[in-house]
């Protein structure tokens, strides 16, 4: 039996997750914020003091990292048995992830991980590479986006209601140059399946987004 998946890619800041985990309660189905394994994987690094120019290491790291998620009102990460939910969201995480993620090895690695979330009754899988790489065959794809000042602006009000201290110009200039790092690089890189639905959430509700990726669904 072929068990069913979702792919929501895209870059970030544009509501994949919020539309992925809202999606996957109504269905009653698993969700997989494929993001979070590479930020995950970032935060490790960066508490082992691994240089970023060690590919060698960063692999090692990546084949060793334990991972725990529980799908709560939020998603919480386990990394080797500690909660690093907080340092999750931080755009420095981001930042990060991107620089690893486009490691062919480090997504060889990953890789697995995320096949694994694949369970009945279902599945909705949110990232970059959901729809082209890791779930190829998913009966259905959306390619979610929004304008770069919309993602940015939503980022910004994001982090300030966690009490974050962030700067709009600077969060601006770090989603257009992970975006340029995700869409360029050679393996596995952001572009839209072209079997997947586009959708703009520039100026869209999130309700009216989840409606939208509903009824494809249905
Ligand atoms: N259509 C929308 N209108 C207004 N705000 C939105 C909309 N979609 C998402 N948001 C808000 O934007 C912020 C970022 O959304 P979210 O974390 O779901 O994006 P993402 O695509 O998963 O980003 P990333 O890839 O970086 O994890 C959240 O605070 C969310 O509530
Ligand atoms: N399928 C994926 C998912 C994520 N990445 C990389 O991780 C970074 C952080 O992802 P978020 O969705 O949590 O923002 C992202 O910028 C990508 O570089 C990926 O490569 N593939």
């Amino acid at each position: 039996m072929t068990i069913p998946v979702l792919t929501i890619d895209g870059p970030s800041g544009a509501g994949k997750g919020t539309v992925s985990r809202l999606v996957a309660k109504k269905l009653g189905w698993h969700y997989l914020d494929s993001g979070s394994i590479y930020r995950s994987l970032a935060i490790a690094l960066l508490q082992q003091s691994v240089d970023l120019n060690d590919e060698e290491e960063i692999v090692k790291v990546a084949q060793n990292i334990v991972l725990e998620f529980e799908c709560a009102d939020e998603l919480i990460v386990k990394l080797n048995g500690e909660n690093i939910t907080a340092q999750l969201g931080l755009e420095s995480t981001g930042t990060v992830a991107s620089v690893v993620a486009a490691l062919p090895e480090v997504r060889r690695v990953l890789l697995q991980k995320q096949k694994d979330f694949r369970q009945l009754p279902g599945l909705v899988a949110d990232g970059r590479d959901m729809g082209t790489v890791v779930f190829p065959d998913a009966q259905n794809k959306v390619y979610l986006t929004a304008s770069a000042v919309q993602r940015a602006t939503r980022r910004y009000k994001q982090l300030k209601e966690k009490g974050i201290d962030a700067n709009l110009s600077l969060i601006t200039d770090e989603i257009e140059e992970r975006d340029r790092r995700d869409m360029e690089r050679e393996t596995a890189p952001l572009v839209m399946a072209s079997d997947a639905l586009y959708i703009d959430s520039s100026d869209m509700s999130i309700t009216a987004v989840i409606e939208e990726v509903l009824g494809l669904i249905h």
